[in-house]
């Protein structure tokens, strides 16, 4: 079932706006990684950010988070500025960084202890239950497969109830079959759930795959070139998904003028 089929997000307008960008640059040193860029991500879709390596989607996603600063314009969520990190925006990184001498349980339970919360027991299970980590509770890092603890730093980012997940490259150090039974749990997550994510990849059979509309950037210094309306969850078999494969690549030929 697809997950756009279950809630609309319409080619130009999708509604309200979960986290943006206006006219964001960013600069290292000379170094020009995007300039003047846009971007809204609407409530409730899932946009991956698709380009190759070196055109700043890490940067751009650190900025959405607040954890790095613009060198001009700015990201605002909620209607304010962001300036800094915070839990309603919430991060998965490519390396899961558990912590090896807490169990799954309590890798879970750390963003609300942080903060002072006493972790919710039966929220924790109920995360774990949704990740497919039930029983696995008072397993150490060390005992978990890649896919496994992925799915770990997955519940203990939702467990500080955030209001957006930005993720980047979750599942790229995974194997082929992990990463496809682990993108079909997040796109079944993200449904019950009703969460907005930004998602980057360099994979475009990832993004075409999981994303409501791909963000496609270009080169170093391109920042977006096109956002592409994708069906989220379509049949990887499907002729829908090999013709927006084909424009996605047809794009990227035509930018490296092949
Ligand atoms: N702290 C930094 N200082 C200087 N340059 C940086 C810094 N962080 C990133 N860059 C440069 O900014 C550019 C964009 O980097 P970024 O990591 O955002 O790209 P990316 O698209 O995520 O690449 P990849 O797919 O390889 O992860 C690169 O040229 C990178 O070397």
């Amino acid at each position: 079932m697809s997950r756009a089929r279950e809630k609309t997000v319409s080619e130009d307008n999708g509604g309200e706006t979960a986290v943006e960008a206006r006219d964001l640059t960013k600069r290292y040193g000379d170094r020009v990684v995007f300039e003047d860029l846009d971007v809204d991500v609407r409530d409730g879709e899932l946009l991956c950010l698709l380009g190759p390596s070196g055109c700043g989607k890490t940067t751009l996603l650190h900025l959405l988070a607040g954890l790095e600063e613009p060198t001009e314009g700015g990201v605002y969520f909620d209607g304010e500025r962001v300036e800094e990190p915070d839990y309603r925006r919430g991060v998965v990184f490519q390396d899961p960084h558990l912590y090896p001498w807490r169990t799954v349980r309590g890798n879970v339970g750390f963003g609300p202890e942080v903060r002072g919360e006493a972790a919710d027991s039966d929220r924790v299970d109920n995360l774990l239950r949704m990740v497919g980590l039930e029983g696995f509770s008072d397993a150490k890092p060390a005992e978990l497969s890649g896919g496994m603890a992925q799915r770990v730093s997955l519940a203990r980012t939702l467990a500080n109830d955030p209001e957006i997940l930005l993720m980047d490259e979750p599942f790229s150090a995974l194997d082929a079959l992990t990463k496809m039974e682990l993108q079909d749990e997040l796109i079944g997550l993200m449904g019950k759930l009703g969460m907005t994510a930004v998602f980057v990849t360099h994979d475009i059979e990832e993004a075409v795959y999981l994303g409501d509309r791909v963000a496609v950037m270009g080169e170093e210094g391109a920042g977006i070139r096109r956002f592409i309306q994708t069906a989220g969850n379509e049949n990887r078999d499907s002729d829908g998904f090999a013709r927006k494969k084909g424009e996605i690549l047809t794009m990227f030929e035509e930018e490296n003028g092949d």
